[in-house]
């Protein structure tokens, strides 16, 4: 349990804490010594005129305070249960603060940390983390230190009222006691690492499955994740029974310690006692005081190891408490600011690890507002390019200016906030969808929202659900379509209003009609903001201002729809995007929309003629839908 510092109330509690522990040891030292009193008491006898033992003084005293520390003693749990509600909020606060802590790192920890990750172990390892730190520390000062203080009162009294013998048999079995406790605990330590580990995996094999369900139910596994599940659990049972069996067999040898110890003290009393050096009285004082030792001692035996074993939870947090952002701002970074919105890759290099290379020499500038389309085959980094905007890694070579300043020296927070993403597959919180598309700007009015839902197109679909901006969306928004994920993914975006929009296939989720829709509400978002839209769908970035075409890793084409058309065409229908651009119209075809040959390339087919691409204005944006219309109109 951690100091509460700062905290007033929480400090005095603390200290009354203490206060009830050193009343306990106090207790739990004089409660033996009164056995002793009483039956000293009632051994000073005299003679009765007929010769009988008579009481001299009948001291009652003795019986009294007896009975008085008899019953603090036994029913110390008094004080024990009131120590307990006075620290149940200092326990709390500790432990909800350190909670915090941990959640805040794991949340401070980059892109690469989560990927690698398996969710369903983190909150697990977390929460048995933390109750270990606040196991031990409790116990560190709960136990050890009460215990501590209860042997070493116990031996100076032994070690200076009896005799240095009784001292000494009492060091040398606690001696032989930690020592065997030493090789007890270290045997079990290894069970009980296995057995953290079947339970962590056990839990997180359940977990992963259950957020896979569809997958599970697509391939109907639901058998094999039910035996995948119990094989964990079975593994976790015997690592349990065997950790059960190892405690009983190894706690047995510490009770004949213990009966070792007695039974040598015991002789000494005894004898002396023969000697006229002691009356009976200290044979049941020392009887009691070393019984009474049993249970710091053996507190030291079980504590040890139970903090053997809850450092192997600790070090499981530790690995995640110690795992270091990827991505961090330089000391004292200041906040990016933005002035028009200008965008400047120079030389860009990325790499996701030294055998898997993402990125190589990308360079381009673009001004304000304009909109750079992203297309290429897949796997070729259009989106590792968007990532490195918003800086969920950093380049490993060259830099990305945002109105010329390196983002990189920039804060994260800052760079982030002044941009918007729409993700390939926007993932929900399960909660309404009024919570899900205001998380882009908590602080937005339920106008605000319905105004941003309005703006994405699915205002009409979300009054047509039953609980309207009420309806709970399912976990990563499972209950809605994959459209309707797409649209809120959108109208986040307008909520959030930022300076750049990155779109990644935005739209791909939707039919023609509805994505025409949409273009034209992202076309009213995007005005005047420097808009990246990586698509496959080449009508969606057929009027972008600049196309990059990229290809492993590389820009492989730049320019405007009909530079490189007109550049492909000029050399014999060579070119990345153009290869694209005809097979797509070739789909369009095969849909009945056009009327390309079959085979071979066409470069006289209409929708390549440079003179009708290059009718569309560049400035106002087709929506995709009419791009369609336009290249089979062109060709008819
Ligand atoms: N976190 C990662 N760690 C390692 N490699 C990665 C990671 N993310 C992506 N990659 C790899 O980087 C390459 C580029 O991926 P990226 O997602 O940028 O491609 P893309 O062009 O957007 O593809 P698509 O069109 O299929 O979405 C791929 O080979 C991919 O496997």
């Amino acid at each position: 349990m951690s100091y509460p510092r700062g905290k007033r109330w929480l400090e005095v509690l603390y200290f009354v804490k203490f206060g009830i522990m050193i009343l306990e040891r106090v207790i739990v030292f004089y409660a033996p010594m009164q056995t002793e009193r009483v039956i000293r008491a009632f051994s000073q006898t005299g003679q009765a005129a007929d010769g009988s033992p008579v009481l001299t003084k009948f001291d009652m005293a003795s019986i009294v305070s007896y009975v008085v520390y008899d019953y603090l003693k036994r029913y110390s749990n008094v004080l024990t249960s009131l120590s307990a509600v006075v620290t149940s909020p200092v326990d709390d606060y500790a432990r909800n603060s350190m909670a915090l802590r941990f959640f805040e790192h794991v949340h401070g920890l980059s892109m690469e940390y989560h990927l690698n990750a398996k969710s369903g172990e983190t909150m697990p390892v977390l929460r048995s983390g933390e109750d270990s730190v606040i196991h031990i520390t409790d116990t560190l000062l709960y136990q050890i230190l009460p215990s501590t203080l209860d042997v070493i009162l116990s031996l100076a009294y032994f070690w200076f009222a009896w005799g240095w013998k009784y001292g000494l048999v009492i060091v040398v079995n606690i001696a032989i006691y930690m020592v065997m406790n030493k090789y007890v605990t270290r045997r079990r330590i290894d069970t009980w690492s296995d057995f953290s580990d079947y339970s962590h995996k056990a839990t997180s094999r359940a977990t992963d499955s259950l957020q896979n369900f569809e997958t599970v139910k697509h391939f109907t596994n639901e058998v094999f994740e039910v035996d995948r599940y119990r094989a964990g659990l079975v593994g976790y049972s015997k690592m349990s029974l065997r950790a059960t069996i190892e405690d009983s067999l190894l706690t047995m040898p510490r009770g004949l310690i213990w009966s070792w110890n007695l039974f040598i003290g015991c002789a000494l009393c005894a004898t002396e006692i023969a000697q006229g050096k002691r009356d009976a009285s200290s044979f049941m004082t020392f009887v009691l005081h070393s019984k009474q030792l049993e249970d710091p001692v053996d507190t030291f035996g079980w504590v040890f190891s139970m903090i053997e074993r809850e450092f192997k939870c600790i070090e499981q947090l530790f690995n995640i408490l110690e795992a270091e952002p990827t991505v961090k701002d330089i000391p004292n970074a200041p906040p990016l600011v933005t002035k028009n919105g200008d965008i400047e890759f120079e030389d860009v290099g990325f790499q996701y690890s030294p055998d898997k290379k993402g990125l190589s020499n990308i360079s381009f500038k673009v001004p304000q507002g304009s909109t750079v389309g992203i297309v290429g085959p897949t796997g070729g980094g259009k989106s590792t390019l968007l990532k490195l905007m918003f800086r969920l890694w950093d380049p490993t070579s060259g830099r990305i200016l945002i109105d010329g300043q390196d983002i990189s020296k920039v804060t994260q927070t800052s760079v982030r906030q002044q941009i918007g993403v729409v993700p390939q597959d926007t993932t929900l919180l399960d909660e309404s969808i009024l919570y899900n598309i205001g998380y882009a700007r908590p602080s937005a009015t339920r106008a605000e929202i319905e105004d941003a839902a309005k703006a994405a197109q699915i205002h009409d679909n979300i009054m047509a659900f039953e609980k309207g901006y009420d309806t709970s969306v399912g976990e990563r928004g499972a209950k809605l379509s994959g459209g309707e994920r797409q649209r809120i993914g959108i109208a986040r975006v307008v909520l959030k209003q930022p300076s750049i929009i990155l779109l990644d296939e935005a739209t791909s989720a939707l039919d023609s009609a509805t994505e025409s829709d949409i273009q034209m509400a992202l076309n009213a978002v995007t005005k005047n903001r420097t808009t990246f839209v990586v698509a496959h769908r080449l009508s969606t970035v057929m009027h972008a201002d600049l196309i990059l075409c990229i290809k492993d890793g590389r820009i492989v084409e730049r320019g405007t729809h009909e530079e490189l058309i007109q550049r492909a065409v000029e050399n014999s229908g060579e070119g990345e995007y153009y290869k694209m651009w005809r097979i797509q119209s070739g789909e369009n075809k095969s849909s009945g929309s056009s009327t390309v040959g079959d085979d071979e390339p066409d470069c006289s087919i209409p929708m390549m003629k440079p003179d009708a691409l290059t009718k569309a204005d560049p400035n106002l944006p087709t929506t995709p839908k009419k791009a369609v219309e336009e290249t089979t109109n062109v060709e008819e």
